[in-house]
């Protein structure tokens, strides 16, 4: 079956998972950010964001591309400065994001690595923490867990789509749109695919 494509995403993909309904929001600009993650095992490292945009949700750990750097550049420097590490990232994928209202898009160049030197520290903006993507032997999470399940419902509303391909090492193309619901952030289209060489 064949679907077109969200405006802004190009490529040969192949439809993941969409849903959502109204049209997609109009943007005449893309600003470019990072987000990256690190994965140890069944565990994958998530910040908790104490300030600015994404506050009190927890994420890989990114921001904004500067001025004559890469995106892979940034994504270094955003977790070193936020997290204290260093890891050979890889990109993973790529995502577009729209609020209504705001005219321009988030272009999110998404990075993974599978491992990392120095030890995770809490920084202004971030407290790092771990969580489990591997099921429990008893299938049920117990909160005397260690290390608890990936925290969707305290994540952005995307996330529950792509992070899973991330985890499995395959490379994904998405765009999400959302709308203000009260001061709450709430998606309303979405469209999430795979790059079809990956197959
Ligand atoms: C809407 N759906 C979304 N889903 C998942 N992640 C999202 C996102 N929208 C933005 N993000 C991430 O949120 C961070 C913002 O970065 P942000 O803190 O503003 O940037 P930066 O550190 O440069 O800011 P300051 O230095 O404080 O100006 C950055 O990682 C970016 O990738």
């Amino acid at each position: 079956m064949t679907s077109a494509l969200p405006p802004g995403l190009e490529g040969n993909l192949v439809e993941y998972v969409r849903g959502g309904e109204g049209d997609w929001l109009p943007f005449d600009q893309k600003r470019f950010y990072t987000n990256a993650f690190v994965i140890q095992g069944d565990k994958i490292l998530l910040g908790w964001k104490k300030r600015g945009f994404g506050v009190n949700k927890y994420n890989g750990f990114g921001g904004k591309v500067e001025l004559g750097e890469t995106p892979a550049e940034a994504a270094m420097r955003e977790l070193k400065e936020e997290a204290g590490i260093v890891a050979p990232l890889e990109h993973a994928g790529s995502l577009l994001f729209m609020t209504k209202g705001a005219g321009w898009a988030f272009q999110i160049e998404i990075f993974s690595a599978r491992s990392y030197s120095g030890i995770p520290i809490e920084t202004d903006e971030m407290r790092p923490e771990w969580f489990s993507f591997a099921p429990p032997a008893s299938g049920v999470f117990d909160t005397n867990e260690s290390v608890m399940p990936i925290p969707y419902e305290k994540m952005w509303d995307d996330d529950v789509y792509w992070l899973p391909l991330l985890v499995q090492g395959r490379k994904f193309v998405g765009r999400a749109d959302f709308v203000m619901e009260g001061d709450e952030f709430k998606m309303a289209r979405h469209w999430f695919g795979t790059i079809k060489s990956d197959h």
